[in-house]
């Protein structure tokens, strides 16, 4: 049984809910404008309903469950770009997260500009990025298009400029969104070999795919949500094993 370092993402009692609508006909909006404006007009959603999870220093966890189960919702609350109504969502040491293709991109800044500015933003100094500009474009391999600015990019360019900031910022807690499924696959290869890296450096990774022989191989454990909540938390093979029955029951 391998043993992991501290607490790295600690998930108490998670709830997000989402407005699906904001208003109704004209009608009900009259009705209810008419009735003293009582009750709530706009429906909500419930998209992740009281989660709990641990994730120490060093696991290697997928996320898994159908679409629209709360993945992406989930990682998106542990990499801060959303805020949970309700519990605590907790991480320790940087966290990279490789969420949505190019989203801290500026579009009208070159490649290079954006290498500055990302790598600033997940904690770098200038120094360091300096250091590091030579081996990110590199890996990347968008050659001679850093000096173009990202609107041009195709979405594999984004991709494989992201992955590349975000692996040379050396981040301690890894989050990955399906992201590799839009390079293509020789730079998936590179990715998933750089991934395995991480992973035997004692990185923690958090990954959502629905490549579930891909996740297997990756991963350690496995974590599976079914209508916003944990309904399996165990070995990955167990886990994809459960969803891929649930599957097929669908
Ligand atoms: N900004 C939003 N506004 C309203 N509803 C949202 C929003 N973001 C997500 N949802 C809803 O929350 C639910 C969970 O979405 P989420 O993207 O987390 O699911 P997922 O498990 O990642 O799905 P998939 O496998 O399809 O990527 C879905 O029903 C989705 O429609």
């Amino acid at each position: 049984m391998t043993s992991f370092g501290p607490v790295a993402i600690s998930c108490v009692g998670v709830r997000k809910q989402f407005v699906l609508r904001h208003t109704r006909s004209l009608k009900e909006a009259l009705v209810w404008l008419v009735k003293g404006r009582k009750g709530d007009l706009s429906k909500k959603f419930l998209a992740l309903n009281d989660v709990s999870l641990e994730v120490r220093k060093g696991e290697t966890v997928a996320l898994l469950g159908l679409n629209g189960s709360g993945k992406s919702t989930l990682l998106k609350l542990i990499s801060g770009v959303l805020q949970p109504d309700g519990g605590s969502v907790r991480t320790r040491g940087r966290v990279a997260g490789l969420i949505e293709v190019g989203a801290g991109f500026h579009h009208d800044l070159s490649g290079r500009d954006n290498v500055y500015l990302n790598g600033a933003i997940l904690g770098m100094s200038e120094k360091q990025i300096d250091d590091m500009f030579e081996s990110i474009v590199e890996f990347s391999e968008i050659g001679e298009f850093i000096d173009t600015e990202v609107k041009f990019y195709s979405s594999g360019m984004y991709l494989r400029l992201a992955f590349s900031i975000a692996v040379h910022t050396d981040p301690e807690v890894f989050l990955i969104d399906e992201i590799l499924a839009v390079g293509d696959e020789p730079f998936q290869r590179k990715c998933i070999a750089k991934i395995k890296e991480l992973a035997e450096k004692g990185k923690t990774l958090f990954v959502v795919s629905h490549d579930l022989d891909l996740v297997s191989t990756i991963c350690e454990r496995g974590v599976l949500l079914e209508h916003g909540k944990v309904i399996m938390d165990g070995e990955v093979h167990e886990v994809v094993g459960e969803l891929r029955g649930r599957s097929l029951d669908a």
